[in-house]
């Protein structure tokens, strides 16, 4: 089994909406790696950040992207900084991942005031800010093919994607 398609991209770029749009378009299931960390540990990820520290939740979610890329054939979300993992980035390779983009005031809007993202507390504009600009290289040189978010909805970031993976199946 391997994904149809990995969705990739900044928190509130739409990974985890855009990924149960496409899966009920093509009558697959999604998954998320955000979520599998969580039910894998009864715990939530802003939890395991405070209690275990980030290098911990590293290593969970790397063991979570590596057996859903493993056992998983629909589409699958990953968690927003699991590119940074060099062994991850290696699992990538062959697979359809697609880098949804997102401009700084788009995801700033779409992250609102959530506390569930931990490595957005403070200034959450500055702090999507630094995240941005230290973590796009990455998304983009991991990826086979990026959409524009801004100003669309998901059903329209989703039928931009599913047209491209149908196009090149
Ligand atoms: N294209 C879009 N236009 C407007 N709102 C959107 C769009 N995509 C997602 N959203 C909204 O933005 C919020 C964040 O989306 P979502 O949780 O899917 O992002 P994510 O990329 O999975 O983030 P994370 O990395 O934190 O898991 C949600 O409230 C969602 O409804
Ligand atoms: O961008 C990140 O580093 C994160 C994104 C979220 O999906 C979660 O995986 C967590 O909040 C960390
Ligand atoms: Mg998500």
């Amino acid at each position: 089994m391997r994904p149809t398609v990995v969705l990739i991209g900044p928190m509130g770029s739409g990974k985890t909406t855009v990924g149960r749009v496409l899966a009920q378009a093509w009558n697959v299931t999604a998954r998320d790696t955000d979520h599998d960390v969580e039910a894998s540990q009864g715990r939530s990820i802003s939890d395991i950040f405070v209690e275990s520290g980030e290098e911990h939740f590293r290593r969970l979610e790397r063991d979570a992207v590596r057996r859903a890329l493993a056992e998983h054939g629909g589409v699958l979300a990953l968690g927003g900084g699991a590119v940074l993992d060099e062994e991850t980035r290696a699992l990538l390779a062959g697979h359809q991942v697609v880098f949804l983009r997102v401009g700084l005031s788009d995801a700033v809007k779409r992250v609102g005031l959530a506390t569930s993202r931990p490595l957005l507390l403070g200034n959450i504009r500055s702090r999507v800010k630094a995240l941005l600009d230290e973590r796009t290289p990455i998304y983009e040189a991991v990826a086979t093919f990026s959409v524009d978010t801004d100003g669309r909805n998901p059903d329209e970031v989703a039928d931009e994607i599913r047209r491209h993976i149908e196009e090149n199946r």
